[in-house]
């Protein structure tokens, strides 16, 4: 059996193939209308060669970091899911240990399986709660609360998605929502009947806010604390009005390329984004941060 333990992360994705349904398969594997921007997130590294320095004594790496004053021993993070059951019953739960035990972070999807209580009881793992603006203002706030009073440490503020990506895979397996249990008693799922289209879409056109703007930043610094991470951001422009607006760091992503089809690919504007801010010297302590994730 140890022989046959996937040594890449390719190999792993053709275990998934194998262990999970079409419909959630495709949910996690897929991007946004003709998915160029998902073949490029991977693509975009393909062109990035390395300029290897000789006879450099390598015997002690030390890849350790620090992200938000966190130290961890690599810069390498869990990114925000959603829905970690389709994949195993443990759910988020699972996520988190693996986390701890790579002594590394979490953030946790506003979609999760799990509930927040029960993802911050089950292990010492670093957390960060992942955030939308819901048209129901009240959503967020909620959830925020929640978060901030079971030891999360900064609010995750996904800004790419005003709207759901038009994600084909969806639509065509009329991809059901999984249950969202820290949403119960604020938004009902009830009404989802799939007569056509994916659910998950639905749910977004139906409870999700389209006129975010910078506005709903200052709204959320006034309901919180916490330090704020704006995710979603790729331009130059956008880096330094993040900035302006007092967040404590920018995560550079084009959400896997689920969200805008035909955006950069994430690591060919992480550069962008944080030479911008280093340029007119107001970096300061603000995080860049841009993850590989499949
Ligand atoms: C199955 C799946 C679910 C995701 N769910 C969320 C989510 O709930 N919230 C969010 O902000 N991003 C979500 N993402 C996007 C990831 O956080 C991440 O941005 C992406 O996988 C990697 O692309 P990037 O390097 O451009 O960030 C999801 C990605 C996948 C593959």
């Amino acid at each position: 059996m140890e022989n046959n333990l996937p040594v890449n992360i390719r190999e792993y994705q053709e275990l998934a193939k194998k262990a999970l349904s079409k419909m959630h398969y495709d949910y996690i594997n897929g991007g946004a209308e003709d998915e160029h921007t998902l073949r490029d997130n991977i693509a975009a590294y393909g062109r990035i060669l390395l300029r290897p320095r000789v006879l450099v004594d390598v015997s002690n790496i030390d890849m350790s970091t620090s992200l938000l004053g966190y130290n961890m021993p690599s810069p390498i993070i869990v990114a925000p899911t959603g829905s970690h059951k389709v994949a195993t019953p443990e759910g988020e739960v699972a996520t988190a240990k693996a986390a701890a035990s790579c002594n590394s972070l979490m953030v946790l999807s506003f979609s999760s399986n799990c509930r927040i209580e029960e993802v911050a009881s089950s292990c010492n793992a670093i957390r960060f709660y992942q955030l939308f603006v819901f048209k129901k203002r009240d959503v967020s706030s909620t959830l925020v609360r929640r978060a901030e009073s079971n030891g999360f440490k900064a609010i995750v503020l996904t800004v790419d998605t005003p709207v759901f990506g038009r994600r084909e895979a969806d639509i065509r397996n009329k991809m059901v929502a999984s249950p969202k249990p820290n949403l119960e008693g604020l938004i009902s799922i009830d009404d989802l009947n799939t007569t056509g289209g994916s659910q998950i879409e639905k749910y977004a056109r139906d409870t999700l806010d389209p006129s975010l703007s910078w506005k709903e930043v200052e709204w959320l610094k006034s309901i919180t604390s916490l330090p704020i991470l704006l995710k979603g951001i790729v331009t130059a422009e956008d880096a330094r009005k993040a900035v302006e607006a007092g967040v404590a760091g920018v995560i550079v992503s084009n959400h896997g390329g689920r969200q805008l089809d035909y955006a950069p690919a994430t690591i060919s504007v992480l550069e962008e984004g944080c030479a911008s801010v280093d340029a007119k010297g107001e970096r300061g302590d603000k995080t860049f941060l841009s993850k590989k994730t499949f």
